[in-house]
């Protein structure tokens, strides 16, 4: 009965106060709610708990609202700002939470400020801004300590994401959360369902059941998260997470539940209040965990650096292979939406910020991410454009009800970009920082706008497994990208393997633009790059050995196709020695039927001047291994033998043609490539300075090398090819590895470091053993 005679209050206890994310979205949320005077502060006990004693919280709250600027749309004076910001700084109250005792003085303190204020405690909502290894902790302080007596009073705890890393170390802290806090109890934060152009989605299919029932007319989904930031300044956190947990786990995912949501009991004649977080829990169970064939990652060029920077510039960083983008394709289990991929794309470091949700009706099987006159037939819920508007575009010839809501807008297309098409603005944000909703909504105890346990539980049992494949895969399967890496994208699929293409008629160009940029596309495959480092601008990749010669066989494939669809004809030169000979078995056991053979003429790199029958000839090896078991015409076979110890003039007519298409090398353990030997030794022959096409080459005798009479493509010739992979594997060569990824690369006149400084960058890919330097 006191009860009723006391204003309602809420506690609110912003645990890690000074933290990050309480200074850039807790605070400025907080002051926008008094600011539009949503949350009067006369019934708010606002307590700042850091696990510093009391004043010391209080000068870091009085130093950051000291410059705490206001936004310029609110358009109020420097001392208007400063009183604001001032009202806010006098309300809190700073308290040390760093035991279990301090729990108990807060409670003591929190009743007896109710006291005296004459306040009815409507809810305790602790806020834990901290690192999630604290929140089973802390729960466990404020059930023991902190709970509040009465029990009109709710408890809300509010969780930041990630929950977790996986299914396993989730449910491990649901687990230890659930011993002291009940599920209702718990306030899952995922601030993209407080964005309005996210609940409008919902708002929209509510007045649309029937869209639901045209599922059968739907081709797919595509939900679309393009970010134009990217990560530098938080890499320790984003390193660890990467975009599937950082973007797609959560914020898609909550997407997708949305927009698929099964709405029939909205209809049904039944009374029940509709239970939203139960109807997207019965979604996120529909949905079939993806596989790696059914998803593209990719990092965005310049994401080592920002590794580095983060790092203070100086430390040894190991390569990453965190993505910071994803293309996944999902399907649901549900009569309604059996047989619809959804494709969900996120990535950090594109052209463009926007987030787009888009209904595909069918047309083609083709995805088309651009906004091309076929985008006015579909749905699109663009849930924020590069400014932070929200609105929906519908298909002209549409009828579907637009909500009863006076946010809504209707209006004609403009008739210039999309003439057929009619848009739904859903105005500005209604607040400015999206953290206010999400603080709004906890005050007010708005349990759908926030994820329960169960379902971020389902939710990692969807993306678990796929994070598992690609981290035991260790990168393989990760290109990188650049800022127009979305435009020119295009993706085909075929049951759930995802094909990413770019989008040209000439393939070749595609492959020429792209691979400038470190990216390479070909038909027909998914797996588009694999990790690599920049050596002066060239590739290098590093794979297990017996992984290595797939990838290369594989490369001289994808090269040979398209050199075979650009000018009918593929040119290769290859070496001898041991480096090449597993990449020559799997070019035989692979590609065997499916190479284009006989558009291939086969070019040596270089010979040893020796018998054709003598085991040391290359061509032998080459015959044997080789060219014995594929069906290269025998015309297209240029041996390099017969010009041994030939004149100048006859040694540049072999090769006749202006450019390889594909030249492998091999590294000897001394740096040579090729048959060109380092210069140091006492020879009167340098390999390096003329223009001839080959070089006849007499090493000294006691050059530590069995043959000493070659012939070689030279330096300048080599150079020349449009593509050159270079093997470097070899217990013995591990100082190679050293020297190609130390500073002192520019300094060294080896010959295979002199041909990737000579090579125009971009064209060599160094195929390395990633365990060269392992005893
Ligand atoms: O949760 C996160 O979201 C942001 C994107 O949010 P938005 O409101 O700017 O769209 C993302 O940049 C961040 O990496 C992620 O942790």
């Amino acid at each position: 009965s006191s009860t009723e005679q006391k204003l309602n209050g809420v506690s609110l206890i912003v645990i890690g106060a000074n933290g990050d994310l309480a200074k850039r979205k807790i605070w400025p949320s907080l002051r926008e709610l008094v600011h539009q005077d949503l949350t009067p502060l006369s019934s708010l006990l606002l307590f700042a708990g850091t696990r510093n004693p009391p004043e010391k919280t209080k000068d870091f709250l009085y130093s950051y609202f000291e410059k705490l600027v206001c936004p310029e749309e609110w358009d109020i004076s420097t001392r208007q700002c400063w009183e604001l910001n001032d009202k806010l700084f006098n309300s809190i109250i700073p308290v040390q939470l760093n035991d279990p005792e301090s729990y108990g003085s807060l409670q003591q303190q929190i009743e007896a400020l109710l006291n005296e204020r004459g306040l009815a405690e409507e809810a305790r909502i602790f806020y834990l801004s901290v690192p999630p290894f604290a929140y089973s902790s802390i729960s466990r302080y404020i059930h023991n300590y902190s709970r509040p007596m009465s029990s009109y009073t709710k408890l809300r705890v509010a969780i930041e994401k990630p929950f977790g890393k996986d299914l396993s170390s989730a449910i491990e802290l649901a687990d230890s959360i659930l011993g002291n806090l009940n599920s209702k109890e718990v306030f899952l934060i995922d601030h993209y369902l407080h964005k309005p152009g996210v609940s409008q989605i919902v708002e929209f299919c509510r007045s649309n059941p029937l869209l639901y029932s045209s599922a059968g007319l739907i081709d797919h989904i595509e939900i679309i998260s393009s970010e134009s930031i990217d990560v530098r300044g938080r890499t320790d956190y984003y390193d660890q997470y990467g975009v599937i947990r950082d973007m797609i786990q959560n914020h898609l995912t909550e997407i997708l539940t949305l927009l698929t949501l099964d709405l029939s009991n909205l209809t049904s004649p039944s009374n029940r209040p509709f239970d939203l977080n139960a109807a997207k829990f019965d979604i996120l169970k529909s949905i079939y965990p993806p596989f790696l064939q059914s998803a593209v990652f990719g990092q965005y060029s310049g994401y080592q650096d920002d590794l580095e920077s983060d790092k203070g510039g100086n430390a040894h960083v190991n390569i990453s292979t965190t993505p910071t983008l994803a293309i996944v394709v999902l399907h649901l289990q549900s009569p309604v939406w059996f047989n619809i991929p959804v494709i969900m794309v996120s990535g950090k470091k594109l052209g463009k910020r926007e987030t787009i949700a888009k209904v595909v009706f069918k047309k083609t099987r083709h995805v088309s991410l651009r906004k091309k006159n076929g985008y006015c037939d579909d749905i699109v819920f663009t849930i924020q454009d590069s400014n932070g508007s929200s609105f929906i575009t519908l298909p002209s010839n549409h009828n579907f009800n637009l909500p009863n809501d006076k946010t809504w807008t209707y209006n004609e297309g403009d008739g210039t970009s999309c003439s057929s098409m009619k848009t739904i603005p859903l105005g500005r944000m209604a607040l400015k920082e999206t953290y206010a909703s999400v603080l709004r909504s906890l005050i007010r105890g708005e349990s759908d706008l926030f994820v329960p346990l169960s379902n971020v539980l389902e939710s990692w049992r969807i993306w678990s497994s796929l994070l598992l494949e690609y981290e035991e895969g260790k990168g393989e399967h990760l290109m990188i990208y650049n800022k127009s890496f979305l435009d020119n994208l295009r993706l085909t699929l075929n049951g759930s393997t995802l094909t990413v293409f770019v989008n040209s008629s000439d393939p070749q160009d595609n492959l020429v633009s792209f691979e400038k940029d470190g990216i390479s596309f070909k038909s027909g495959n998914k797996t588009v790059e694999k990790i690599k480092e920049k050596i002066f601008g060239h590739f290098l990749y590093k794979f297990s050995r017996s992984s290595l010669a797939r990838e290369i066989s594989q490369d001289i494939l994808d090269t040979a196709i398209t050199s075979v669809q650009a000018r009918d004809s593929f040119h290769l030169a290859l070496p001898g020695g041991s480096s090449p000979a597993d990449v020559y078995q799997s070019l035989v056991v692979d590609y065997k039927h499916s190479f284009p053979w006989t558009h291939t003429s086969i070019w040596q790199t270089d010979e040893r001047c020796v018998p054709i029958t003598s085991r040391d000839s290359n061509l032998f090896q080459l015959s044997k291994t080789l060219l014995a078991q594929v069906g290269v015409p025998y015309v297209n076979i240029h041996p390099l033998f017969p010009v041994c110890h030939k004149s100048e003039s006859v040694l540049n007519e072999y090769a006749s043609i202006n450019y390889f298409d594909y030249v492998l090398l091999g590294v000897g353990k001394d740096g040579h490539t090729a048959s060109l030997f380092p210069d140091s030794v006492n020879s009167s022959f340098s390999p390096f300075d003329n223009n001839e096409t080959v070089k006849f080459v007499k090493l000294p005798l006691d050059y530590p090398i069995k043959v000493k009479e070659r012939v070689t493509l030279s330096m300048e010739r080599l150079v020349k090819a449009r593509r050159i992979g270079m093997i470097i594997t070899g217990k013995d060569k591990c100082h190679l590895a050293h020297v190609i990824e130390s500073k002192d690369k520019h300094n060294s006149s080896l010959p295979f470091v002199q041909l990737l400084r000579k090579a125009k960058p971009g064209t060599v890919k160094i195929w390395m053993d990633r365990n060269i330097c392992k005893k």
